[in-house]
C-alpha cells in the first residue's frame, strides 16, 4: 500500500461533488443553465438632431442616439441576433408640459424612431415604453392634480398613446407607468384599433427604486421630478403583492411580464416564474449598470466577468430574457 492510500487524511466518500467540475467539458456538461443572444433586450436613450452621441454621466459607455445613429446601431445589435430593442426618449425640454401631450403626437421622437428601425431592421422587435415621465414638466408617469397622480384619467391617456406607438410600427407596447388597470385600458385600445397582434410586455411587478437614478439623467427627469414615485410603483419591502399584480396584469391580457429592478429582485422573478409559468423578463436597471461599471472602471472588477455573470444570474433565477444597457456587448462576446 502506498502512503496516499493509507494517510489518514484521505476520507472515504461516495459522493464527491467536485468530480463534475474537473474540467472545463465537464463542467459544460453538467450545466443547468445558459445565457444566449436571444435572451437579450436592448434599452436605447433617444435624442433629437443628427449624428448626435451623447455619453450618458452616469452610465459610462452609454449614449443618447440621434435616430440616425440609433438606426446604425440597432442594424449592428439586429446582426448580432439581439431579438428586441426597447426605446426611451429625451424629449426637448421646451415641449414636456403638465399633460405630457407630446406623448400623443405621432411624430414625436419615438414615433420618428420606431419608423426608421422598422424600414432598416425589419428583422428587430421594437419596444416601446408606455409611461408619461418623457412627456411631464414634473416627471411623472401619470398626470398630476394637486399632489396626486390620478389613475384612471392617467390610463386613458396610457390607451391612446400605446395606440399612438403601434401605429408607428411598435411590436410590443410595455407599460412602465403602475396604473391600476392599463393593461386592459390598452389591449381593448388596441384591438379596437386593429392591432390585435402587438404584443403587451407589462412592468407588472415595478419597484420604487433607487437604481432608476442614471436612467433619469438620461432621459433628463432627475432634475424636473417633483417629489417621488411611491404612490404608485411598489414597496421594494414586499413580495406577495407582486404575486398580486402579476395575476392582474395576465388576467388583463399582457403577454409577457416583468420585474423590475434586477439583480436585487431576484428572488421575484424567481416566485414570479414559478407561480405563473408565463414569459417573464428582468430589467437589469440603469443604476445596477452603473455600479458594475463604476467598479470595473475602478480596478475593483472584472467587468467582462461581473457583466455575463449578473446576466446568467436572471436566467437562473427564471427569466426568459433580460434588458440590459450591456445588451451589444454581451452578444458580441456569445457571438465569438
Ligand atoms: N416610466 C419610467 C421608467 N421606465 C424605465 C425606467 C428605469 C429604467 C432604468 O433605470 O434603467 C423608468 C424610471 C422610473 O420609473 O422613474
Ligand atoms: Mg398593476
Amino acid at each position: 500500500m502506498t502512503d496516499r492510500e493509507t494517510s489518514p487524511t484521505r476520507l472515504t466518500l461516495i459522493q464527491r461533488p467536485r468530480r463534475n467540475r474537473k474540467s472545463d467539458w465537464s463542467r459544460r456538461l453538467v450545466r443547468e443553465n445558459t445565457l444566449d443572444v436571444s435572451d437579450l433586450i436592448w434599452p436605447v436613450f433617444l435624442t433629437e438632431g443628427d449624428g448626435r452621441r451623447d455619453p450618458v454621466g452616469s452610465m459610462p459607455g452609454v449614449f443618447r442616439l440621434s435616430i440616425d445613429l440609433a438606426v446604425q446601431s440597432i442594424v449592428e445589435a439586429a446582426a448580432l441576433g439581439v431579438p428586441a430593442v426597447a426605446l426611451f426618449p429625451n424629449t426637448d425640454p421646451t415641449l414636456r408640459d403638465e399633460t405630457a401631450s407630446v406623448a400623443l403626437d405621432p411624430e414625436n421622437l419615438v414615433c420618428r424612431a420606431c419608423r426608421a428601425i422598422k424600414a432598416a431592421a425589419p428583422e428587430i422587435g421594437v419596444i416601446t415604453d408606455v409611461a408619461l415621465d418623457p412627456y411631464t414638466s414634473h416627471g411623472h408617469d401619470g398626470i398630476l392634480r394637486g399632489d396626486e397622480i390620478v389613475n384612471d384619467e392617467t390610463v386613458a391617456v396610457l390607451a391612446q398613446q400605446a395606440v399612438t406607438q403601434a401605429r408607428a410600427g411598435s411590436d410590443i407596447i410595455a407599460p412602465s407607468d403602475m396604473m391600476d388597470g392599463r393593461v386592459g385600458a390598452i389591449r381593448a385600445a388596441l384591438d379596437a384599433a386593429g392591432f390585435q397582434n402587438v404584443q403587451i410586455m407589462s412592468y407588472a411587478a415595478k419597484y420604487a427604486s433607487a437604481f432608476y437614478g442614471p436612467f433619469r439623467d438620461a432621459i433628463g427627469t432627475n432634475k424636473t421630478l417633483r417629489g417621488d414615485k411611491r404612490a404608485y410603483q411598489m414597496d421594494p419591502a414586499n413580495t406577495d403583492e407582486a404575486l398580486r399584480e402579476v395575476a392582474l396584469d395576465l388576467e388583463q391580457g399582457a403577454d409577457m411580464v416583468m420585474v423590475k429592478p434586477g439583480m436585487p429582485y431576484l428572488d421575484i422573478i424567481h416566485r414570479v416564474a414559478e407561480t405563473f409559468h408565463a414569459p417573464t423578463f428582468a430589467y437589469q436597471v440603469s443604476g445596477e449598470y452603473a455600479m458594475i461599471m463604476a467598479a470595473a472602471r475602478n480596478g475593483w472588477l472584472d467587468e467582462e466577468r461581473a457583466m455575463m455573470e449578473s446576466l446568467l444570474a436572471f436566467k437562473r433565477a427564471g427569466a426568459a430574457g433580460v434588458l440590459t444597457y450591456f445588451a451589444p456587448r454581451a452578444a458580441a462576446l456569445l457571438r465569438e
